[in-house]
């Protein structure tokens, strides 16, 4: 059985992200999504988002995106995102425990949650 870990710090943050993102290359709903946009640009895809979780639950500022952007126009819809959520998730419970587990859940559901709602708002208004 996995020892499951406290988020403390980007060591916990890049196994996190790997582990998540190793489950979204195969999966079947989302997988494709993900490799017709990202080809073979993985290693920096990866880095960006090790940054964005560092900020979003260590509060250590590397991250300067604009989480959205690449969103808007993805052909997605509620059964991806319950899939992204579905996979995320099971990788935070599978190996990890505390605090910032529990947090990391609750921003990827509360931006899940929006972004679905921008998405949806951008498919009603360009049809
Ligand atoms: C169905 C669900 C989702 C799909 C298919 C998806 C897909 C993608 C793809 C393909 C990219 C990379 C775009 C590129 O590099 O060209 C990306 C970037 C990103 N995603 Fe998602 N995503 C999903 C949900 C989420 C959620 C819920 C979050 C928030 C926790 C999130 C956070 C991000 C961030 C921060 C980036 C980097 C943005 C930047 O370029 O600065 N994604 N996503």
């Amino acid at each position: 059985m996995v020892q499951k870990k406290e988020i403390t710090s980007l060591e916990e943050i890049i196994l996190l992200v790997d582990l998540f993102y190793g489950k979204v290359r195969s999966d079947d709903l989302l997988g494709h999504i993900f490799e017709r946009l990202i080809k073979d640009n993985w290693e920096a895809h990866l880095k960006k988002m090790y940054k964005f979780w560092q900020t979003v639950l260590l509060a250590e500022h590397t991250y300067f995106g604009s989480p959205f952007a690449p969103h808007a126009k993805l052909p997605v819809q509620s059964a991806h995102f319950n899939r992204w959520k579905l996979l995320f998730f099971e990788t935070v419970d599978e190996n990890f425990m505390g605090e910032k587990a529990a947090e990391a859940k609750f921003r990827a559901e509360k931006m899940a949650e929006i972004f679905q709602l921008k998405i949806h708002h951008l498919q009603k208004t360009s049809q």
